[in-house]
């Protein structure tokens, strides 16, 4: 069976506070995964009913079609990372991960394999409570990685770690995808997903936003527009609606500037020259993914900044 994950009308309630509500979506091996979302969406609480550390008040989540709890090879199966803070500090790396191996039949030398692979090899001696975040995401990463399971989760895996960490986690992920691994990784933060997954599962408040290809979630949430500057700016309103186009007054009043969605550039310059239409500007006004997903949110976030509540 595929190293599938599967989360089916999954709800979580907390007294009278819904965390995740009705939340349906599959993730696939072979592919990166990024489950988005606003602060507080319901990330880290599905992930922890994936993994059977939260029992759902309704719904079913299963990994390969089998509950995680009841999952024959565990940690050999599925690997994951939430939260890198929650480490023995007074342990070194090494024993640390000695110590899971151990509890999950790993053979030791894996323990060598995944410090060098996630570049701990000469901190594998040092006490982890000594360890930056970062360090201590690298460490969490190893320790997904110890049963060199097919499924891989990591929560806010990027937090705390400098570029160059940033670029090896990337580049890390991607290869593990490659490989035929299911890997879902969470973020808040959109500009994390943009180089690294290639679907994306988005919620806001516990509920689904979209589930589709990060190519997808780009040309839906974000409309290109162009700006046209023009003198003659009413006349040339009328020429691009006639023309199927939507047309705004960009700007402050008078200031002759037009955003236009539904034609391209080019056509509008066309269209402005058979019509003798003078234009000062024409530029492709291309919104950016995260500007896709500011917008699809928008409604959804729990605390939005300058809003007190
Ligand atoms: N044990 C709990 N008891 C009560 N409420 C909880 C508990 N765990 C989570 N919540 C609430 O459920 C909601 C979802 O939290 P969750 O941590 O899953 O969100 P998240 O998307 O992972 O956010 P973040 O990026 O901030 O970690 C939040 O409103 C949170 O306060």
């Amino acid at each position: 069976m595929d190293a599938v994950i599967e989360v089916s009308e999954l709800t979580k309630r907390y007294g009278g506070k819904t965390a995740v509500d009705h939340l349906s979506f599959t993730v696939r091996p072979g592919q990166v995964t990024g489950f988005l979302g606003p602060n507080g969406a319901g990330k880290s609480t599905t992930l922890r009913m994936i993994l059977g550390l939260d029992a759902p008040t309704t719904g079913t989540a299963t990994v390969a079609g089998v509950p995680f709890h009841r999952h024959p090879r565990g940690l050999r199966y599925v690997g994951a990372l939430l939260d890198a803070g929650q480490v023995h500090g007074g342990r070194t790396a090494a024993a640390h991960l000695s110590a899971l191996a151990r509890g999950n039949g790993i053979p030791r030398r894996r323990v060598d394999e995944v410090l060098q692979e996630v570049g701990l090899a000469e901190a594998a001696k040092r006490r982890i409570g000594g360890f930056s975040l970062g360090m201590k995401q690298r460490l969490g990463i190893a320790a997904a990685l110890l049963g060199d399971p097919p499924v891989l989760m990591f929560d806010e895996p990027v937090n705390g770690m400098d570029p160059e960490g940033v670029l090896w986690v990337r580049r890390l992920f991607r290869r593990l995808a490659a490989e035929g691994r299911t890997v879902f990784l969470s973020s808040h933060l959109m500009s994390e997903m943009e180089n690294t997954a290639d679907q994306l599962v988005v919620i806001g408040r516990g509920r689904l936003i979209a589930a589709e290809p990060l190519r997808d979630f780009a040309a839906r949430g974000t409309r290109s527009s162009v700006v046209v500057g023009t003198p003659r700016a009413a006349e040339l309103t009328a020429v691009l609606t006639a023309a199927g186009a939507s047309v705004e007054p960009e700007g402050s009043a008078g200031a002759e500037k037009l955003a236009v969605t539904g034609l391209p550039a080019v056509r509008i310059g066309a269209l402005a020259f058979d019509n003798g239409i003078r234009l000062d500007e024409l530029t492709t006004r291309t919104a950016s993914l995260e500007a896709a997903f500011m917008e699809l949110t928008a409604d959804s976030v729990e605390y939005p900044a300058g809003h007190p509540r």
